[in-house]
């Protein structure tokens, strides 16, 4: 069974179809990438994945379960975790207190009855495991402010990884990286690869091809082709609708 299945999803926004019977599909431990050009659909796509774009028809699966009417906070709880942008952040805190929060949030009033120094001890342990796993490990006590921005996104990830999630949508992890930072992050990403299923929608082909195991082209909302990098790389429509002269 695969852990995220979507079945003819659509989404329209008036005469505009930007989800087109789509069908899509994540095993566990997958890293799969989808690319197309502007306005292709990918964000309305992650945003249907996520629960917070309701689709006007088709399903959405996770391990199974069918999640297509559930919302943002239950498809978190059953591990479906999407990276929220710079937002999320609250930058006069330090690493350590921005993932800390992100752990009480996930955890919930199951441990409304321990005492605050115990609660704020199980917040600490795993809001600083998930820091080391993201190369934060040393700073921990940094504001936010104070960080480049290229840890900042860093960071995000920390806050993702401390849900203890199964299926992570990455939209645009790279956007607004120098070369270094997005050397750095997909290096990172390749370091987690196989521990979770993966959605990779980002415009870095070198971070795409290096990190999928399936690449997923998408073009005016329908699913054009999928396969290896090799074989989108040979495929002709992919070549003509997207990768342009540059393939
Ligand atoms: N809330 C909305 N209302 C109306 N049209 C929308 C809305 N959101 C997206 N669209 C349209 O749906 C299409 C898909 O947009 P979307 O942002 O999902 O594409 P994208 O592939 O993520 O683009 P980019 O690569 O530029 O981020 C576009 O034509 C866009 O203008």
């Amino acid at each position: 069974m695969s852990l995220l299945s979507v079945r003819k999803l659509v989404k329209r926004y008036g005469g505009l179809t930007a989800t087109d019977h789509f069908d899509f599909d994540v095993q566990a431990g997958e890293t799969h990438a989808i690319i197309g050009p502007n306005g292709a659909g990918k964000s309305t796509l992650i945003g249907q994945l996520a629960g917070e774009i309701r689709p006007d028809s088709g399903q959405i699966f996770f391990s199974g379960q069918d999640i297509t009417k559930e919302r943002v906070e239950k498809r978190a709880l059953r591990g479906v975790a999407r990276s929220y942008q710079i937002t999320s952040i609250f930058p006069p805190f330090t690493a350590l207190q921005n993932v800390m929060l992100t752990v009480q949030a996930h955890q919930g009033h199951s441990f409304r009855f321990w005492s605050p120094a115990g609660k704020q001890q199980s917040l600490i342990a795993p809001a600083q495991e998930a820091l080391e796993r993201v190369g934060l490990g040393r700073h921990l006590h940094v504001p936010v402010s104070d960080m480049a921005h290229g840890q900042q996104r860093q960071l995000e990830l920390a806050m993702v990884l401390a849900g203890q999630p199964r299926l992570l949508l990455l939209d645009e992890p790279m956007a607004g990286m120098s070369q270094a930072e997005s050397l750095q992050m997909t290096e990172l990403l390749l370091s987690l690869k196989g521990q979770y299923g993966i959605v990779l929608v980002e415009h870095d082909m070198d971070a795409v091809f290096k990190l999928a195991d399936r690449i997923t082209v998408l073009v005016y909302g329908r699913g054009i082709a999928c396969g290896s990098a090799g074989d989108i790389r040979r495929n002709p429509e992919v070549r003509t609708a997207y990768l342009g002269d540059d393939a």
